[in-house]
């Protein structure tokens, strides 16, 4: 079966050397994939491969079977939503006027702004717990509040593929349980890049990422050993089981 998302042996180069170097994954419906490593190891660059926002300078990126560099955005949009790690508007608008715009690749000349796209807002703000400041200066939010706009945002586009670049950054920890719990909830095919690896227990498959190339891809207990984290992240990690009912911890030690 043709994956929905599929990055064939891609790389991209930035200044002199790949940054994301020969990455090859397909997409498998419905899954959570979590993307983990170092800081600059090349999980944002990869997203942004697999959102279409940046082309591979080798391989392809495949949206359907289709590479995504003969699709048109709007083509795009309709099916795959990005959230990125700072996304910034300039302009003065509300709450719920951020949220709209995820309705954006839905709206045609003759098909104009209907009941069913003021449901599809009401819906996602209301899934972030943001339905109570929808009239707010989206401005005027903090940094936790507007990562969930923006996460109610890609949720109103309702898109088959939902990328996000760590989401639950900005987030106190309830609302870093509820947002991971509201994406799983989605039903969505996910990548999600993460830096909390306890957080990354919770996907269906985990890809390492280590100075551009994917070292390590498959279900998260069997990929996150503690010697794969000692070699990646240079830490020493003790695998322990959780005291009521839950995913095991990992109890972190630097390596002197
Ligand atoms: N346009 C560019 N030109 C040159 N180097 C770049 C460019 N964009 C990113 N890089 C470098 O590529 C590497 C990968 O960056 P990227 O943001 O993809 O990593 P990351 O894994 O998402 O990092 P973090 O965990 O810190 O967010 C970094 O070393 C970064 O400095």
């Amino acid at each position: 079966m043709t994956p929905l998302l599929e990055v064939v042996g891609a790389s991209r180069r930035g200044g002199t050397r790949d940054i994301v170097s020969d990455v090859s994954v397909g997409l498998r419906p419905g899954e959570m994939l979590g993307l983990v490593g170092p800081n600059g190891s090349g999980k944002s660059t990869l997203l942004n491969l697999m959102a279409g926002l940046l082309p591979p300078s080798r391989g392809e990126v495949r949206l359907e079977g289709r590479p995504l560099a003969r699709l048109r955005r709007r083509q795009i949009a309709q099916r795959l939503a990005f959230v990125a790690q700072s996304a910034e508007t300039e302009d003065r608008i509300s709450v719920r006027e951020a949220v709209e715009m995820g309705r954006t690749p839905w709206l045609e000349p003759l098909r104009s702004w209907s009941p069913r796209d003021d449901a599809a807002v009401t819906a996602a703000l209301q899934a972030v717990d943001m339905a109570h400041m929808a009239g707010r200066d989206w401005s005027s939010l903090s940094g936790g509040e507007r990562q969930r706009v923006h996460i109610a945002r890609a949720h109103a586009q309702q898109p088959r593929i939902l990328l996000l670049d760590e989401p639950t950054n900005h987030l106190d920890i309830h609302h870093q349980l509820g947002i991971l719990d509201l994406i799983a909830g989605l039903g969505a095919t996910t990548v999600i890049a993460l830096h909390d690896l306890h957080h990354a227990l919770r996907c269906d498959r985990v890809l390492v990422m280590q100075a551009g190339r994917c070292v390590a891809l498959g279900p998260p207990a069997a990929v996150l050993t503690p010697a794969l984290i000692r070699e990646i992240f240079g830490v020493e990690a003790e695998i322990v089981p959780h005291p009521g009912e839950g995913h095991p911890l990992f109890a972190f030690r630097k390596i002197r």
